[in-house]
């Protein structure tokens, strides 16, 4: 999917919210238990129910390996049932991963040829040759971790590095070296919306590039503040929730009220898209 494609979707939808799919069979609904896959089957309703609302959902990856094979089945038949029946999301494999160069180009092939995802993301400490293997394929995006939305963001990301005589936060410097690679249009950035404050440092440098946001809900950040600073004139955010729009209900009417919490976030969106477009 192209980025053209992202703000088209965005434009339409007057929303530009990305729903997390971290299914934990201790939290779904207990009658989903008794089908054959109850992972699979609690996506499908949530999807069903939300897809006019969000552009994007993302699996997180852990919360289908920690099921072992059966997780990886639910992954594929997730991901394929958002391609066949709703192609115009942009989907995210959401798997931090990033290795010497050769084994990140298979991961690039696991996520982007074998699954079908159009965008994965990558943490950069590994630097330029454990990233640009994602970036080589065309249309498919690599979102590397910038400044996440975890207290443990301070233990590294904002310590200050000495580069050329000049001070900077780590998490910058990862923004700055990373656009001069190789394809570097194929790369999208995480940043927290706990860390809300730093957008506009962050806008400095990268002023095109899509953010994925996540931390809204039950991590608490807020969307208003998030797009005072983080919005640019093509939009520029997907803004992530999880478990505060998949879990809103563990009863049978599940997927209903995970809309009704969609809606909600998605009614906001539409306000600030309206006062700034
Ligand atoms: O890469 C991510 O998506 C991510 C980065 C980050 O800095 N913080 C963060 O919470 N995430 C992911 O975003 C999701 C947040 O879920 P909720 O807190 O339930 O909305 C989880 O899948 C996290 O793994």
């Amino acid at each position: 999917m192209t980025t053209q494609q992202i703000i088209e979707q965005i434009k339409f939808k007057k929303s530009f919210l990305t729903i997390g799919l971290d299914v934990d069979l201790e939290k779904i609904p207990t009658h989903l238990l008794q089908v054959e896959d109850p992972i699979f089957e609690f996506n499908k309703a949530i999807i069903d129910a939300t897809h006019d609302l969000a552009v994007a959902y993302k699996p997180n990856i852990a919360f289908y390996e920690a099921y072992g094979i059966k997780g990886w089945i639910s992954l594929k038949k997730t991901i394929n049932y958002i391609n066949e029946k709703y192609p115009e999301i942009f989907t995210i494999a959401d798997a931090k991963r990033g290795d010497i160069g050769n084994t990140s180009s298979m991961y690039a092939k696991a996520f982007f040829e074998d699954l079908q995802f159009d965008s994965v993301t990558v943490a950069p400490y590994m630097g330029k040759d454990s990233v640009e293997p994602f970036l080589a394929f065309e249309n498919k995006h690599t979102i590397m971790l910038a400044l996440t939305s975890n207290d443990g963001a301070f233990d590294f990301q904002t310590l200050l590095v000495n580069k050329d005589q000049q001070e900077k936060e780590l998490y910058k410097e990862v923004l700055e070296t990373s656009k001069k690679w190789k394809n570097s249009e194929n790369l999208m950035y995480v940043v927290g919306a706990t860390k809300a404050e730093y957008f506009a440092e962050i806008r400095k440098i990268i002023p095109d590039s899509f953010l994925l946001v996540p931390g809204v809900g039950a991590q608490g950040g807020s969307l208003a503040e998030v797009c005072k600073y983080g919005l640019n004139s093509n939009i520029g955010l997907l803004i992530n929730s999880s478990r505060a729009i998949i879990y809103a209900s563990n009863r049978t009417d599940f997927a209903k009220k995970a809309r009704e919490e969609a809606l909600k976030i998605k009614q906001k969106m539409e306000v600030i898209l309206q006062a700034n477009l």
